[in-house]
């Protein structure tokens, strides 16, 4: 399979390194000082695309990658408030777009386990629940996209939630949280790649779902996996959408 990396950071060159060696070719690299060879000609030399850009540039990339009418895998995060109309455009023009807030596998089990445990705690209304994240000081959004998946399997299956609110420890922070509301609390440490946990606390007790990155090797051997997935496919995808947890 012949690659488009969209965003050559800590992601895209990790990146490389798994698609290297599952056989596939790096055809075009597109960083933040090369945006003039982003064109519908470099684009279809490839077979498949993989965006691991900033939340401020995902949707440009996307877009073109519409333009050349070349399949997409979408890592980056911190857009998704365009994500109806890019699911529109997608389908519109019989495109294909794969995006997931974490292509870890581990992670989403976590996914799967946290929306059957948020069901279950509807029968148990004396436990709070709040998501915690801690990334690297380099992260430009708040929360992650991962915190806000898990915030939103929560509130699609434990009654008493309807909406998540974040507090990034450390900047200002009035609200008073509402017994609706969500909390996705978000800590910046140094060289942290990725660690989310969804806790359930009472008076007497606390329970702690946690998941771990101890690198960015998961994240980046599933954006591969995903672009083998999504090559041949047209639609508008999500990385759940490969996984079967029955
Ligand atoms: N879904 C998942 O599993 C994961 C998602 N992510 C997400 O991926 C994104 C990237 O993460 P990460 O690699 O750590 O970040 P980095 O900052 O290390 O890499 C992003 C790269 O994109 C470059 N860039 C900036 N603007 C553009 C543009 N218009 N087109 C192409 N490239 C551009 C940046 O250049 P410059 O630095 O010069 O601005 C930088 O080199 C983030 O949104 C993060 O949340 C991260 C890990 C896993
Ligand atoms: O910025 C990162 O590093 C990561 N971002 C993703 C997110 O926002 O959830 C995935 C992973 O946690 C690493």
């Amino acid at each position: 399979m012949k690659i488009a990396l969209l965003g050559y950071g800590k992601m895209g060159q990790i990146i490389e390194h798994f698609a290297l060696e599952r056989g596939h070719e790096i055809v075009l690299k597109i960083n933040i000082d090369n945006q003039e060879d982003l064109t519908v000609a470099n684009l279809r030399k490839a077979d498949v695309a993989i965006d691991f850009s900033t939340p401020d540039a995902a949707i440009d990339n996307i877009y073109a990658c519409f333009d050349a009418n070349l399949p997409v895998v979408v890592g980056t995060t911190g857009w998704y408030g365009q994500l109806q109309e890019v699911k529109n455009d997608c389908l519109e023009r019989n495109n294909a777009l794969l995006y997931g807030s974490n292509f870890s596998i581990g992670v989403n089990l976590f996914f799967h386990v946290n929306k059957v445990l948020a069901q279950v705690m509807n029968n148990f209304p004396a436990y709070e629940v709040q998501v915690e994240e801690i990334h690297h000081t380099q992260k430009l959004d708040s929360p992650s996209g991962t915190a806000m998946t898990l915030a939103e399997g929560i509130i699609d299956n434990l009654d008493r939630k309807s909406e998540w609110v974040n507090e990034l420890v450390g900047t200002p922070f009035e609200d008073v949280i509402k017994k609706e509301q969500l909390l996705i609390e978000s800590h910046r440490i140094e060289n942290i790649p990725g660690t989310h946990t969804v806790v359930y606390s009472s008076e007497v007790d606390e329970i702690e779902f946690k998941h771990t990155a101890h690198s960015r090797s998961g994240f980046a051997l599933g954006a591969v996996v995903a672009a083998e997935w999504l090559e041949k496919r047209q639609g508008f995808y999500n990385i759940t959408d490969i996984f079967d947890f029955k």
